[in-house]
């Protein structure tokens, strides 16, 4: 029996359903009261707790295998540590505290530890919050946090994901993802996205569905319905592809580089199965979401050539680290600040840190020796002329012959000549640039809307610097997910760009689509978007446009 059909954004196509798995929301600090009326009984809760959590964790391991078994070993022993139970036993009897707070008081103590004798151990501070938060949930007799270990093939139902929840999904297991916030252009849809699992976004009332088995999700249209009683278990099948030559060409012969974007060793494997001509966008802080130190510039090296490698003689964009907002790398941004987004991140924490932007491009210079790849690099989250060129200056300086950044910032846009003139290219962040233009965070579902990438105001500074770098003569490329849009990349190419980079997954439907229109109306779908009233406006007029 299906119920009320709910509405999001579809972010990632295909069409697929299943049994509901809920991932649970962060647990909330435990209170120091009220003082309990028993101390010794409370203290002796703690132990049986422990016990039972590792026992499970035990479970868990014995039924995997590599990494993943000796991840929970390590966490089952840590989760029955003496130690830890007899200090948060202590903190019962001497300060009247619930078993919960005590726990979350010892695990506090232990990361703290951890944290200052460095290297690997202090790697171990993740692993101890884990076990903290899955003691004080069986404490509190609540789900622990985070995504739960999956027993066969489900639909994820989330309020957000983090990124590196994402990351670590298992596409054989995940038959699709739904949350009721997130925007279309957030980190966890595009991850979602490479991952190829079906996902909605921005899907109001998803949470309120509490009575029901299971979820018919549409990633394509932005639909899930919900199933009460038997669930049909079906993952979203492979759509016959469009058949594309590999190489980005209009029928008139206009050439467009048709690229990959990549943040793993996986994903540049996919983007070359897929044709991907080069790499448009490899976002290097991908590779290091649950990293707690700086990388060396050693494995930097090794990790980068990794990604680079299978682009051997082929073009490839490798962006500096963008750390903050929705992507905090834990040993960049040490600061709390009060908008992530509009505060110190990106090449701005690089010009704060400036010693782990040149050790990153000394790695870069070697892995693009090791790996044989035509590497140029680009700043992210650039504002003005004078950042772009300080960035070029580094990058010249560490041996990069190619220099480009970003235009993800609204000034970048209007300064969009300055910039030009001192970098020798140019790449659209259609994502951040929509985000700050409608001053919409791209995380929040209640705004996705203004995130369409087919607003017209959006395309109007995307037309500004289309036109500053045909002047120029230098190249602008576009790797924000509006790309990926296969009507809105014949208009990024009517409005000047030169390639278009994208999730694997994209590049046949692009490729096809681009073959099948002349540069002439491109142009012509181009104006038409721009002087559009509004992005649905946008889309009818440029679909007439392209036939
Ligand atoms: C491509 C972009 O960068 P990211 O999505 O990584 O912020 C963008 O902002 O459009
Ligand atoms: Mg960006």
């Amino acid at each position: 029996m299906s119920g009320t059909r709910l509405s999001g954004v579809g972010v990632s196509p295909g069409r697929a359903s299943g049994p509901v798995v809920r991932v649970a929301e962060p647990l909330p600090e435990p209170p120091s009261t009220p003082a309990p009326a028993d101390p010794a009984a409370e203290a002796a809760r703690i132990r049986p707790a422990a016990e039972l959590v590792a026992g499970r964790l035990r479970e868990r391991a014995a039924a995997a295998d590599g990494e993943a078994r000796a991840v929970l070993e390590t966490t089952a022993a840590m989760a029955a540590d003496p130690a830890l139970i007899a200090q948060a036993e202590q903190l019962v009897s001497a300060r009247s505290l619930p078993a919960a707070r005590a726990v979350h008081e010892a695990a506090a103590g232990f990361a703290t530890a951890l944290e200052a004798a460095g290297g690997y151990l202090a790697e171990r501070v993740r692993d101890v919050h884990d076990v903290r938060d899955r003691l004080v949930a069986e404490l509190l007799g609540l789900t622990p946090p985070g995504v739960p270990e999956l027993t066969g093939p489900s639909v994820l139902v989330a309020r957000d994901l983090a990124p590196a929840d994402t990351a670590g999904l298992d596409p054989s297991k995940v038959l699709a993802l739904v949350t009721e916030e997130g925007g279309p252009t957030s980190h966890t849809a595009i991850l979602a996205r490479a991952l190829g699992i079906p996902a909605v976004v921005a899907c109001r009332g998803l949470l309120e569905l509490t009575d029901v088995d299971g979820l018919v999700v549409d990633g394509e249209d932005g639909t899930v319905e919900p199933v009460v009683g038997p669930v049909t278990v079906r993952a979203a099948s492979a759509e016959a592809e469009p058949t594309w030559s590999g190489e980005g060409w209009t029928t008139d012969g206009h050439r467009v580089k048709l690229l990959a974007n990549v943040g793993s060793a996986e994903d540049a494997r996919a983007g070359v199965a897929a044709g991907a001509e080069g790499v448009g966008l490899f976002r290097t802080e991908f590779c290091y979401l649950s990293a707690t130190e700086e990388p060396s510039v050693a494995a930097q090296r090794v990790a980068y050539a990794e990604v680079l490698a299978p682009f051997a003689g082929r073009p490839v964009v490798v962006r500096t680290l963008d750390a903050g907002a929705d992507k905090p790398l834990a040993f960049l941004n040490t600061e709390v600040e009060p908008n992530p987004a509009l505060g110190v991140r990106g090449l701005r924490l690089s010009m704060a840190a400036a010693g782990v932007l040149d050790r990153q491009l000394e790695a870069i210079a070697a892995a693009a020796e090791d790996s044989g790849a035509d590497v140029s690099v680009m700043a992210p989250m650039v504002a003005t002329a004078e950042e772009a060129a300080w960035f070029v200056d580094r990058a010249r300086a560490a041996g990069v012959a190619r220099v480009g950044v970003m235009v993800e910032v609204p000034a970048a846009a209007l300064s969009a000549r300055e910039v030009l003139s001192v970098v020798d290219f140019v790449s659209l962040g259609t994502n951040d640039l929509a985000q700050y233009v409608f001053a919409a965070d791209r995380q929040v579902g209640g705004v996705a809307e203004l995130n369409d990438p087919w607003q017209p105001a959006l395309l109007r500074l995307v037309a500004l610097v289309g036109e500053a770098a045909t002047e120029l003569g230098k190249p602008m490329g576009v790797c924000g997910e509006a790309a990926a849009d296969p009507a809105l990349a014949c208009v990024l190419v009517g409005l000047g760009a030169s390639s278009l980079s994208m999730n694997a997954a994209a590049l046949p439907r692009v490729g096809a689509r681009l073959a099948s229109v002349s540069l002439d109306q491109c142009q012509v779908a181009a104006r038409t978007a721009v002087a559009a009233s509004d992005r649905v406006a946008a889309r009818t007029a440029v679909r007439a446009a392209l036939g």
